[in-house]
């Protein structure tokens, strides 16, 4: 990859790794934003979200590991990289007296090229407040007054960490439209966030990290996908059964994960065509289904799946173990995913 190469990854790190004392708060973390991309960074409250996009915008050395920006190394090249890359960190503050135009000329005076003011104000929607003070500013006025501040140096890659955090759901739909609109305009984003719905709406890829490691990368639909084993099939027979005969159904069956009968009602986790699989099983045995209900899984689900930790167990959902006041199958029972997956 060459700084001139406009094909190549606007950001490519491999194996980073970094400490703060005994924390580890990054482990081997690999991952490849492609032009054009909004590229999720998603995971719990420290799990290493932003020390690995701190490390990527050259303000951290990794302990170990490379990181490449434009082709270039970020604590190495940082002048270079400045003009190229905006950073919107958390907890961004102005002065209270500022007001907004100000400190976009305040900032534009940084670089040798930079974007126009008033476009700016047009395209994050604060022509209207140009002149207020920064005190005065609404929470989402603040955060998009920094996103403006992130692009004044017309850059190709914007970080956004956090972006709408503690904004009411109105200003936070106003802010993803604006996301949108960057991209639109040229700009690859990285976008920190622990918002599922965020990720969802905006990302075309997102690496999911938990505990400092990637626990997953892909679309969000791949990354849905890979808790797809974790549909869960409620069924209840239409007239009562013995649990042996439900549970024997299933035996074999090779879509089901886990399977349990409680008060009646048979809870069947797996993937795959699950239904039809179930449905087919009990008919085989003459059991005939009054009642079925399907969850599937959605990018919540799998957040809590793929992100759960020894520490921080799963917390509920479809991905969560079926229940175990019931009878298990034995030819099924036990069946947990243990690999860490790639899409
Ligand atoms: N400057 C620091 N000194 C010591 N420990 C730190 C420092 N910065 C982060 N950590 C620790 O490193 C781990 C990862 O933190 P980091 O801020 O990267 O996570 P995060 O995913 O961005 O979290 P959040 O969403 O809460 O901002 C956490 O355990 C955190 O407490």
């Amino acid at each position: 990859m060459s700084t001139t190469d406009p094909t190549g990854p606007v950001v490519r790190a491999e194996h980073l790794s970094k400490s703060y004392g005994r924390t580890r708060a990054v482990i081997d973390v690999s991952l490849t934003v492609g032009r054009g991309e909004i590229y999720g960074v998603l995971g719990r409250n420290g799990a290493g979200k932003t020390t690995t996009v701190e490390m990527i915008a050259g303000l951290r050395t990794p302990d170990a590991g490379t990181v490449e920006v434009l082709g270039l190394d970020p604590t190495r090249d940082a002048a270079a990289l400045h003009e190229r890359v905006g950073l919107q960190l958390q907890e961004s503050a102005l002065p209270d007296r500022l007001r907004v135009r100000e400190a976009l000329d305040l900032y534009a005076s940084f670089y040798a090229d930079p974007a126009d003011p008033a476009d700016l104000l047009d395209l994050l929607g604060l022509r209207a407040k140009a002149d207020a003070a920064f005190k005065d500013l609404s929470g989402g006025q603040k955060q998009r007054l920094s996103v403006a501040l992130a692009l004044v140096g017309r850059p190709e890659l914007a970080i956004l960490d956090e972006l709408t955090t503690g904004l009411d759901p109105h200003a936070r739909r106003e802010t993803w439209a604006v996301v949108e609109a960057i991209r639109d305009a040229g700009v690859t984003i990285m976008l920190v966030t622990h918002l599922m719905e965020e990720a969802e709406r905006l990302c075309d890829r997102i690496a999911l990290i938990a505990g400092g490691r990637v626990a997953a990368v892909g679309t969000p639909a791949q990354i849905v996908a890979l808790t797809q084993g974790e549909q869960v099939l409620r069924a209840r027979p239409d007239v009562p059964q013995a649990d042996d005969v439900l549970l024997g159904a299933l035996a074999g069956v090779p879509d089901v994960v886990d399977a349990a009968v409680d008060d009646g009602v048979l809870t069947v986790r797996g993937g795959g065509a699950l239904v039809q699989d179930v449905l087919v099983a009990l008919d085989r045995r003459g059991v005939r289904v009054a009642d079925v209900h399907l969850e599937r899984a959605s990018l919540e689900d799998a957040f809590v799946t793929l992100t759960a930790t020894d520490d921080a167990p799963p917390a509920g959902g479809a991905a969560a173990p079926a229940t175990t006041r019931g009878r298990r199958t034995p030819a099924t029972a036990g069946a947990r995913r243990t690999s860490t997956p790639e899409v």
